[in-house]
């Protein structure tokens, strides 16, 4: 779902642990005031230096006429337990009407009784005993432990008449009331650390305050969990709440959450879905937590408000203009790619929507503003998309849209990857939406509209979230850096933009975890963070490939990704500097480096070079993207980068390039040929079901001779050399699971008897060239003449006379000494080359008509010194082998188990022979065993006509034991 691949940032451990100390005082934000309080308690300091006050703070609704105070009439009546009760009156409480404040003060002489005067008027009695029971639950928690210490704190609720002194309450009023409160009451006792997390200004700050755990209490004191958007048995909770919207920002106590752990992400919609998540189901709520720490700063940062939301301008003129004008459609489609803001806008939205303010966004203070961002309204839901898929889900969710509005406008229902509802859900809420109330809003949010049922596009207002520009990136990065005090170079904000790929959220969690690195962001500490290497090993690196250095090239390449960097980064950082090279960017102020390779590489024919090492790289990158062997294919294509220029080894390979526009001379020339080359070059992957499998083909000649010469090259016996570039030729390249599968074409019996025995050395230059364990497999290609029969199109039999896998080792190629006979080495000899092709000939060849295309593979399971089956059967290879139909179901018998499969041969019946059904063989007659009695021969054979064949296989009594291979 991810919009193409995510950076993967690893944080050097240590460093990090390092980090760890200072993480606590920046993750924990102002808003939330309970992890920052029992930071504070933790402190001794502060402890000893604090007033013997204590004071909560109410702030005064009465303008929204909801709530005029609330009071701890209640306090007396929570029924908690006497030794709770207790810790409290270690207080002295007192009520200040015109401040709207509670304040506790610790008695001197002990305990002090409750009845302190507290409100006279409890509009809304019970909800105020249980956010005085919260506050009290609290006053247990944290007090109850410090009851001797002098603590003063100012519980601050996000109500309107504070927000007027929002300069000089920014800081104490947003979110960390506690902390923060004790700075106006009492001096200073320790500055706020530099990477503290300071509190959110403007509306935000009311936001995020409003964020604070005001539900929490309520919550915590009710048992209740919802059932489908936490709402059937919530809103009967919050009910009793209606307009209460005060409760303290720091009720929300660890032993208070332990006792109903889920309860308090009820009615949080603009915090974390940790607690959602982590639910247990049917506990499962459909809303975010507003009191938990953020635990990020994408989640800390998020915006509140259409002016906090970035480079969204057209979705959020579109919005308010929607509002304004009063034009509300009843289904909004928000997508785009994963963290451009698309839930953050669907809650301000929401939002917006029932505003009492007439600004049309988010005014964060009225009374539905606060219940909202509170978590508190009922009338706006984010509903789990897998829940209503279930009938009873959606049934409840319609009938609840079918319910008016409670206290808002507008009844907002807001879909999250609503991708994954059925086509049943879509269905009941599409054939719902003309019987529901106008004032009912779904909101719906997915990052993939492709997914979605037609109807529901069509029938959607449609709002596309675009990726975010990187400027837009950098500057919010740089406003978050300075809000939360942390050192920055631009150019390292820059940086992170560039690396985010448009999302936001991506950036700030590079940010994120830079912060942790250092006290400053920097350039370097991004490289480090996010694994790119520096343009001067980069310059080192190109200008190997570029020189045809293959065994330098190949070892520094690897060095870089053994280090830290992604072979994907690095495709793309090489693109990237390239294309520097190509604009001239690296005559001023270049280091040694780049200058150096600027000169090098200075000809119109390099600028050539270069640009068609940029094609390479970019054709590269889509195959590195679908390939988990991504080391071996970034050097394959930075072997490729020289290759261009390589003279073409023969007749056929310099006609290939002359078209591809190749001259003798290596350069490329810009025909417009060209591009369309090097889309031959690009390797071909495909995907196997059970693994990935990455296989260059025979239209790939370029790239197969090219690393066929590479290969030959590295050869040191010169007859050996001649011999394998002249006679041989690699026909094809498969890799599966780290290994690759190089078959090699031999054209004569003798060649390829030759090559069977050079064959560990073939293996180790082929090892050497792609980084990787190879197995090698001989094949004889024999074309028969026309003559022998006049409907033989062409009959050719590969020989596979070894099919053998080296391991491979970091050592440098084994040289090529000799053509000396390697088979000794060999545990098991494979059966010779004349054997094998007498045994095809005879079993099968003489049974299969002319006209068919067959194609016998002989292969040789290898074993290693102590005789563990290194290389078992082609079952898995077999179907992308050159010639080979792959699209022609196949039938075989399974791979024999490890340690019994000696010799595996496969039959692949081809396109002709699917015309011709009785082509295949009545009899197939296995050749006589090897010498070695223990193991078990394996026929495989891949044929559509699966009646047709009777096998008679040593060690296998039936055909029962085939399985379809495809
Ligand atoms: N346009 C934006 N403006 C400001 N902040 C943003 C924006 N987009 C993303 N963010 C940041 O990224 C975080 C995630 O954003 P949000 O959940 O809205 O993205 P999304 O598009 O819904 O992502 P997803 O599709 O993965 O759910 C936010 O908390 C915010 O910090
Ligand atoms: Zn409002």
């Amino acid at each position: 779902m991810a919009d193409g691949r995510r950076h993967s940032v690893d944080i050097p451990i240590t460093r990090t642990l390092i980090a760890l100390r200072r993480v606590r005082s920046l993750r924990d934000p102002s808003t939330n005031s309970m992890s920052k309080f029992s930071a504070l308690l933790e402190n001794a300091t502060w402890e000893t230096n604090s007033t013997k006050e204590i004071s909560i703070q109410f702030a005064d609704v009465s303008k929204e006429g909801r709530l005029n105070h609330t009071g701890l009439s209640g306090w007396k009546n929570l029924g908690l337990d006497e030794h709770r009760e207790e810790q409290v009156d270690n207080f002295d409480s007192q009520y200040d009407m015109g401040r709207s404040e509670l304040i506790f003060r610790q008695s001197s002489g002990g305990v002090k009784s409750m009845d302190a005067p507290l409100g006279t008027e409890n509009v809304e009695g019970d909800n105020c005993e249980r956010e005085a029971s919260g506050t009290k639950l609290l006053s247990e928690e944290y007090y109850g432990s410090h009851r001797n210490k002098e603590l003063d704190l100012v519980c601050s609720t996000p109500l309107s008449n504070q927000l007027e002194d929002r300069d000089s309450t920014s800081g104490p009023i947003t979110g960390s009331p506690l902390g923060e409160s004790i700075d106006r009451s009492v001096p200073r006792q320790k500055p706020r650390s530099k990477n503290q997390v300071k509190s959110y200004s403007g509306v935000g700050d009311v936001l995020s305050r409003a964020e604070s755990p005001c539900l929490s209490v309520s919550d915590a004191l009710s048992s209740h969990s919802t059932s489908l958007f936490a709402n059937d048995d919530a809103d009967f909770m919050v009910q009793n709440d209606r307009g209460c919207g005060i409760s303290c920002c720091w009720t929300k106590t660890p032993r208070l959450r332990d006792s109903n752990p889920y309860s308090d992400a009820e009615g949080s919609p603009l915090l974390s879905r940790d607690v959602a998540e982590t639910a247990p189901r049917g506990k499962r709520s459909w809303k975010h937590t507003t009191n938990e720490t953020p635990r990020s700063l994408s989640q800390k940062f998020r915006p509140k408000s259409f002016d906090e939301l970035v480079g969204q301008n057209v979705v959020v003129r579109s919005l308010l203009g929607a509002i304004s004008k009063g034009r509300i459609a009843s289904l909004y489609l928000f997508h785009g790619p994963r963290g451009t803001g698309k839930t953050s806008a669907s809650r301000i939205f929401a939002a917006a929507l029932n505003c009492l303010s007439h600004e049309y966004k988010p005014c964060g203070v009225c009374r539905e503003c606060v219940a909202f961002f509170s978590g508190r309204s009922r009338d706006v839901k984010e509903v789990d998309s897998m829940r209503i898929n279930r009938a009873k889900g959606i049934r409840s969710l319609i009938k609840n849209a079918s319910m008016p509005p409670i206290s808002s406008r507008f009844k907002v229902f807001i879909v999250d990857e609503c991708h994954l509802l059925h086509g049943e859900t879509w269905g009941t809420v599409l054939n719902s939406l003309e019987n529901l109330s106008q004032n009912v809003v779904f909101v719906m949010i997915t990052p993939e509209l492709d997914m979605l049922p037609r109807s529901a596009v069509s029938r959607s207002q449609k709002y596309h979230f675009p990726k975010i520009k990187d400027a837009d990136i950098a500057g919010r990065l740089r406003n978050i850096c300075v809000e939360e005090d942390l050192d920055f170079d631009q150019v390292a904000l820059d940086f992170i933009a560039a690396k985010s790929g448009g999302s936001l959220r991506d950036a700030e969690i590079m940010l994120d975890q830079l912060s942790l690195l250092g006290k400053r962001i920097t350039m370097s500490l991004a490289h480090e963070l996010i694994g790119v290497v520096s343009d001067d090993e980069l310059f080192d690196l190109l200008d190997l490939a570029l020189s045809s250095d293959t065994s330098s090239t190949v070892i520094r390449a690897r060095e870089l990704m053994r280090s830290r960097i992604d072979p994907m980064q690095l495709v793309s950082q090489l693109a990237n500097l390239i294309m520097d090279v190509l604009a001239g960017k690296c005559q001023d102020n270049s280091s040694e480096v780049r200058r150096k390779f600027s000169r090098k590489h200075a000809s119109e024919g390099d600028m050539q070079r270069l640009s068609h090492a940029l094609k390479i790289l970019s054709d590269s990158e889509k195959q590195l993207r679908m390939s988990k062997n991504q080391s071996t294919w970034l050097t394959v294509a930075l072997l490729q980068l020289s290759s261009l220029e390589a003279s073409p080894m023969d007749v056929n390979d310099s006609k290939s390039s002359m078209r591809n526009g190749h001259d003798r001379d290596g350069d490329f020339s810009s025909t417009p040929s060209t591009g369309e080359s090097l889309k031959h070059l690009a390797l071909h992957s495909c995907e196997d079901r059970k693994s990935e499998r990455l296989q260059v083909q025979g239209d790939c000649k370029v790239t197969l001779d090219s690393i066929w010469k590479r290969a030959s090259e590295l050869c040191k016996s010169n007859s050996l050399r001649n011999f394998l570039r002249k006679q041989g030729k690699l026909s094809s390249l498969q890799f599966n699971k780290g290994l690759a599968v190089a078959e090699l074409e031999f054209h004569h019996p003798n060649y390829a008897s030759k090559a069977e025995k050079s064959w560990k050395f073939i293996a180790s230059s082929l090892q050497t060239v792609l980084g990787c364990n190879v197995e090698i497999r001989i094949n004889l290609v024999v074309c028969a003449p026309v003559s022998k029969c006049a409907k033989l199109r062409r009959l050719s039999f590969s020989l596979f006379g070894c099919s053998r896998i080296t391991r491979h080792n970091s050592h440098p190629p084994m040289e090529c000494g000799s053509d000396h006979d390697y088979s000794d080495h060999i545990s098991e000899k494979p059966m010779t080359r004349e054997k094998a092709i007498s045994a095809c000939l005879s079993d099968c060849g003489s049974q299969i008509p002319h006209s068919c295309y067959h194609r016998v593979e002989v292969g040789k399971a290898l074993r290693n010194s102590e005789g563990n089956v290194l290389s078992i059967g082609p079952t898995s290879s077999h179907r992308s082998l050159p010639n080979d139909t792959s699209e022609t179901p196949g039938y075989g018998f399974p791979s024999s188990k490890a340690g019994e499969s000696d010799n595996d041969y496969t039959i692949f019946s081809g396109r002709e022979a699917e015309d011709q059904p009785n082509c295949f063989p009545k009899s197939l007659r296995l050749p006589k065993k090897s010498r070695s009695s223990e193991t078990t021969k394996v026929v495989h054979i891949c044929t559509h006509q699966e009646n047709k064949l009777a096998l008679s296989i040593p060690g296998k009594e039936s055909i029962e034991n085939m399985h379809h291979c495809q």
